[in-house]
């Protein structure tokens, strides 16, 4: 487990971080999402130990984290830290003797991870010639080489084309079932609430909502309720209760009140009806919510 307890940020006059508070557990894939500038970076660095906390800890099962457990952690940062005239094998086993594992071993774990990624054909290859998603797909594998504890991720996805996206939510799902504990950052909401069991998200540095991304969608409410009626007579909608956003056929009701069984029998009356239920709000719709 992970905790993250009270961390507390300034740069100067700027508070980055005001007492950001939530935990990841073994096997969970934690989603941290935030507007930019919210502080995310700023929490994985001091996780990381790259910055240090104004106040606030961070442990690892209940014990204060040390440099020997970073050193177990798999890190990807946003500022991205390859050599740039390296050839992408050499720096991907270079990285995992850093870490402490044998040659052998090393040599074997990249072979894997090039395959995973589809970069084999370009293990040869300085980075600095390979394209920007290539790259990127070299640093997560310096970030998976030495099959770390706990794995920590500034925007992994960022720039990825979608099989690549494919691939590196299979890998990290694959650690996360091994019971290691995964936290990264994204925009990309879709793909948050496709792959993570949890969500935080955090705004100007305080963690505004944070949970099961079933229990957040929950704790929504019914949501939106919406019908699809077809050959309606134009104007049926017009004595529909709660705002109403039509888009051809389909009509769009929020803030309707009861079960919505009045709305039912109206578009019953009005055509024949296709489509009549709940949409529980999406992520994006939460955390545009939890951001205003
Ligand atoms: N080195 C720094 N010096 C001064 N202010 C900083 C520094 N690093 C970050 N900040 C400020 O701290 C706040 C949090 O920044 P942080 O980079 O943690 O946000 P973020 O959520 O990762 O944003 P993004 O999604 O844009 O990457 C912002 O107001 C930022 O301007």
């Amino acid at each position: 487990m992970i905790e993250i307890d009270d961390l507390h940020k300034r740069y100067g006059d700027t508070t980055a971080l005001d007492g950001v508070t939530f935990s990841v557990r073994p096997g969970e894939m934690f989603g941290f999402v935030g507007a930019n500038g919210a502080g995310k970076t700023t929490t994985m660095r001091i996780l990381m130990g790259v910055l240090t906390a104004g106040s606030g800890t961070v442990r690892r099962d209940g014990r204060e984290l040390t440099f020997e457990h970073r050193r177990r952690f798999g890190y990807m940062p946003e500022e991205r830290g390859l050599y740039q005239k390296m050839k992408v094998a050499e720096q991907i086993e270079y990285f995992g003797r850093l870490s402490g594992m044998g040659a052998g071993e090393a040599r074997k774990a990249t072979g894997d991870l090039l395959e995973r990624l589809s970069l084999t054909e370009r293990a040869g290859d300085a980075v600095d010639t390979l394209s920007l998603g290539n790259q990127q797909r070299a640093q997560l594998a310096v970030a998976l080489v030495h099959r770390p504890e706990v794995l920590v991720l500034d925007e992994p996805f960022s720039g990825l084309d979608p099989l690549a996206v494919d691939a590196l939510a299979e890998v990290l799902t694959e650690r996360c079932r091994t019971g290691v504990p995964v936290l990264f950052s994204s925009h990309q909401l879709d793909l948050v609430e496709r792959l993570c069991d949890s969500v935080g998200i955090i705004s100007a540095g305080r963690m505004v909502a944070s949970g099961t991304t079933e229990s957040l969608r929950d704790r929504g409410g019914r949501g939106l309720l919406r019908v699809v009626v077809r050959n309606a007579a134009p104007g049926w909608t017009a004595t529909l209760p709660g705002e109403v956003t039509e888009r051809g056929d389909e009509v769009l009701l929020a803030g309707v009140d009861g079960d919505g069984q009045e709305v039912l029998h109206l578009a019953i009356k009005a055509g024949r009806v296709e489509h009549f239920g709940w949409q529980r709000p999406t992520l994006t719709e939460i955390f545009r919510e939890a951001v205003a």
